[in-house]
């Protein structure tokens, strides 16, 4: 293995950083590759690369190092990394820094482990997967912990996507054109430095999440609104398909990630989109029937998304996924009251817990007659879906 000296340093001192103060995994790589522009490809690629898989693996590395685990943060990174490469069967270099661990005696203490342990999970997420899924937790844990390939969804209000795939050949970014929507990159590049970016032909998604928008069968010139919208992955979606003709009003809490909705609005030229934040219970009251089409892709715990975030299984827990199951009862409770009469409601996580999924489903059909089930999916990794995992349901408002 040729490892660079710099990126293993960088690789190091990211994970110091995130250990010492509790930061997410993304930020600190956005931050890292910002400050290291002149990074080749492959550099960059190792850096992320082992970044993730040393977050995804951590339970399973702590065990490996058993009782030889330092307690002092810099020594206890370094050895999460050398463990790693060890049991990949890499050679490290000399450097004074690789701790001397054997790899024997790494899985020595693997033998140990228990399930949770092995696949590298938090012993409550472990329990709740089992409880919640069966038998089928197990495959779904290990497809979770695979690193995630990159989508790309294509503009259609710009571009098709075989222009979009040649275009991008020509910067040496290979993809192919997948059989339901977007791309799949297959030779990684620069992407969000071409031309094709930053005249909005595509933006970075994953192929699992492009089917919600998809669900929500929009119709140019209806009114929809993204009650969820965060930065926009679907409202810019759904414009999209409306071929920029109607109205969509992109709802959310957070003011910051509304912003950021609008310059990626600029870019996509999508102009029937308004951003509103929800400050209070009345800015919902006041909408009540007034939409074709609702999207709740709601706040979840995140778990279908786990290749994406590895980390965020370890800043998880058990009340935080409670509590985020009581949110989700309310918000489609509350705001499937802007669905008029005849119109299509879509609630979404990218959770692949019925307790987040088909249970609130179920729950908030049985209390509203109003709705009824037109169609549900779920992206369960390892089993029906090679993208993230997500889960859908459509429900029409009959009365
Ligand atoms: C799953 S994310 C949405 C992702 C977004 N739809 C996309 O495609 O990029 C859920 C969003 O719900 C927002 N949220 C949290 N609580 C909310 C509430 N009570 N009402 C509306 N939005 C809320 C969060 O700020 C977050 O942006």
């Amino acid at each position: 293995m040729h490892a660079d000296r710099q990126s293993v340093e960088a690789i190091v001192a990211s994970l110091i950083h995130m250990f010492s103060h509790q930061q997410y995994a993304d930020k600190v790589i956005e931050q890292t590759l910002a400050q290291h522009p002149f990074w080749d490809l492959k550099s960059k690629e190792r850096y992320v690369t082992d970044v993730y898989n040393v977050l995804r693996f951590r339970r399973k590395l702590d065990c490996a190092l058993g009782s030889t685990q330092s307690q002092n943060v810099e020594f206890y990174a370094w050895q999460l990394w050398v463990a790693m490469k060890l049991l990949d069967g890499v050679v490290l270099p000399e450097w004074p820094e690789v701790v001397r661990v054997s790899s024997e005696q790494l899985k020595q203490n693997l033998a140990q482990a228990t399930d949770a342990q092995q696949y590298s999970y938090p012993d409550w997420l472990w329990q709740k997967g089992l409880d919640e899924l069966g038998e089928q937790w197990t495959t779904v844990a290990q497809a979770l912990n695979q690193s995630a390939k990159t989508y790309l969804r294509t503009n259609t209000l710009k571009v098709d996507s075989n222009t979009l795939r040649q275009t991008l050949s020509k910067s040496n970014i290979e993809t192919q054109v997948l059989p339901e929507a977007g791309l799949e990159v297959t030779q990684y590049g620069p992407l969000f430095k071409t031309n094709a970016f930053q005249s909005g032909w595509f933006e970075m998604q994953d192929a699992g999440s492009q089917k919600v928008a998809l669900l929500l069968d929009v119709k140019p010139g209806q009114r929809v609104v993204d009650a969820c919208a965060g930065a926009g992955g679907k409202s810019l979606h759904i414009a999209a398909l409306m071929q920029n003709k109607g109205y969509i009003l992109s709802m959310d809490i957070q003011q910051h990630k509304l912003d950021t909705l609008k310059k990626r609005a600029k870019r996509a030229g999508v102009h029937t989109l308004e951003t509103r934040l929800i400050k209070n219970s009345k800015t919902i009251k006041r909408l009540k029937e007034k939409f074709d089409r609702v999207l709740l892709d709601v706040p979840c715990s995140g778990i279908g998304v786990l290749r994406r975030n590895p980390d965020a299984k370890w800043h998880l827990n058990s009340n935080s996924v409670d509590n985020l199951i009581t949110l989700q009862s309310e918000i489609l409770q509350r705001y499937s009251q802007m669905c008029k009469i005849g119109g299509r409601l879509v609630y979404a996580t990218c959770s692949i817990l019925p307790s987040e999924n088909q249970l609130q489903v179920t729950q908030f059909l049985a209390e509203n007659k109003a709705f009824k089930l037109i169609e549900e999916q779920t992206l369960l990794p390892g089993y029906t879906s090679e993208y993230d995992g997500f889960y859908m349901a459509a429900m029409e408002r009959i009365s």
